[in-house]
């Protein structure tokens, strides 16, 4: 198995104004090792979401190559790339994406109903999903019967629930206060400390930014520079 989730080379993107191009990133290499955590920070505009969106196979880049979880990207068509994103990506947003018409298990079960599994086998990792995010007992109420910081708390168990290699992660903590914020950081340190997960973090936060092992930092579209984080503290254990 690889041990680097994330490889990019020369990696480009530039939006098209009628014939004005409009570059965003330019000649981005990288790599992020299976089982790091990296934030991406920049002033705002500095292409922190775009590159976010290119290394979670939502948008394509315009030059330069891509391979994330073992695929090289730039090669898969439309189907084979949203196939791919089902199997090894976990997203969390801002604002939590959850579907309102759905409740807490039903939001979590979303995207096991891509993957062929039987409905126990849906069930038992739902459940465990929840339970790792502390919210079995809230399992049948709908986003508007949650606070914020359970509602990120549901979107961090859908961002596992199909245990993906790689999670992205888009200002996760920027709709909550200070205390809620923290517990989706410890949360997402767990994933990283004791599931393994990759985790690649856009923020503007530098509280949020210290709980990622490494600070990748844009300026204008180009890679300025990466920080180790230090004194990054040992978690007691999460899970069973
Ligand atoms: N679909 C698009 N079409 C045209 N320009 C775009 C598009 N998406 C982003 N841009 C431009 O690309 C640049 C980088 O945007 P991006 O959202 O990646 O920055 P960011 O660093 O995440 O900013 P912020 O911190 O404000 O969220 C911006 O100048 C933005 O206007």
């Amino acid at each position: 198995m690889d041990d680097v989730t994330v490889r990019l080379r020369g990696l480009a993107k530039s939006y098209w104004r009628g014939p004005l191009e409009i570059p965003v990133l330019t000649g981005i290499d990288l790599e992020i090792p299976r089982g790091g955590y990296y934030a991406l920070m920049g002033p705002s505009g500095s292409g922190k979401t775009t590159l976010l969106n290119l290394i979670a196979g939502i948008d394509r880049p315009s030059g330069g190559e891509l391979e994330v979880c073992g695929h090289a990207l730039n090669g898969l068509n439309d189907d084979d790339l949203a196939g791919w994103r089902s199997r090894n990506v976990g997203f969390i947003f801002q604002n939590y994406n959850l579907v309102p018409v759905l409740n807490a298990y039903e939001n979590v079960e979303l995207p096991l109903l891509l993957q062929d599994l039987g409905r126990a086998e849906r069930r038992e990792r739902v459940l465990r999903a929840l339970s790792l995010v502390n919210l079995s007992d809230r399992m049948h109420n709908y986003p508007r019967q949650l606070s914020g910081g359970q509602e990120q708390r549901v979107a961090i168990a859908r961002a596992i629930v199909h245990d993906p290699e790689l999670i992205v992660a888009d200002e996760p903590t920027g709709a909550l206060d200070a205390k809620n914020a923290e517990e989706a950081l410890i949360l997402l340190e767990h994933l990283n400390q004791e599931l393994g997960k990759t985790i690649v973090l856009v923020t503007h936060d530098p509280k949020a930014a210290s709980h990622a092992r490494f600070q990748i930092h844009l300026e204008k579209g180009v890679l300025d520079r990466t920080v180790e984080v230090h004194d990054r503290p040992t978690l007691p254990r999460l899970l069973p």
